[in-house]
């Protein structure tokens, strides 16, 4: 499945550690983030991710095309509530496009947590139908 990792900035320790606990899981699967995001947990994990560009500069956008196109099949999505981003917009319509296309969407870690243990039991396999893939 394609897994898209996405954290911002005050999050982004999170997103490390959580890729850490599930790196097993997430090793197994195809891997996308947003750009500074996909650095550190590269650096930190040794996974393997294509990273697109920094979220402020397209990231969340490139990220989104691949929903359009029914190619992502989860996207974790570490969001910081209490700080505003100069890219909003490219948020709120990457969280939008994941309920047109009905891709499983966690934007914290408790229901990354969820996800990626449903991810593991299998419960996503119906991505695969929807997706064509
Ligand atoms: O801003 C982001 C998501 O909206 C994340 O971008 P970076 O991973 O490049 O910091």
């Amino acid at each position: 499945m394609n897994i898209a990792l996405i954290a911002h900035d005050k999050k982004k320790n999170d997103i490390v550690r959580f890729a850490t606990a599930y790196k097993n899981t997430l090793a197994m699967h195809q891997l996308y983030a947003t750009g500074t995001t996909g650095l550190r947990i590269q650096e930190e994990t040794g996974l393997d991710i294509h990273r697109f560009q920094s979220g402020p500069m397209g990231g969340d956008q490139q990220i989104g095309a691949m929903i359009a196109q029914n190619k992502m099949d989860v996207v974790l999505f570490f969001r910081d509530p209490l700080t505003a981003q100069p890219h909003e917009p490219d948020i709120n319509a990457l969280i939008r496009l994941c309920d047109v296309y009905a891709v499983p969407l966690a934007t914290n870690m408790g229901t990354a947590e969820v996800i990626v243990m449903g991810l593991e039991r299998g419960d996503l396999s119906w991505r695969e139908i929807v997706s064509g893939e």
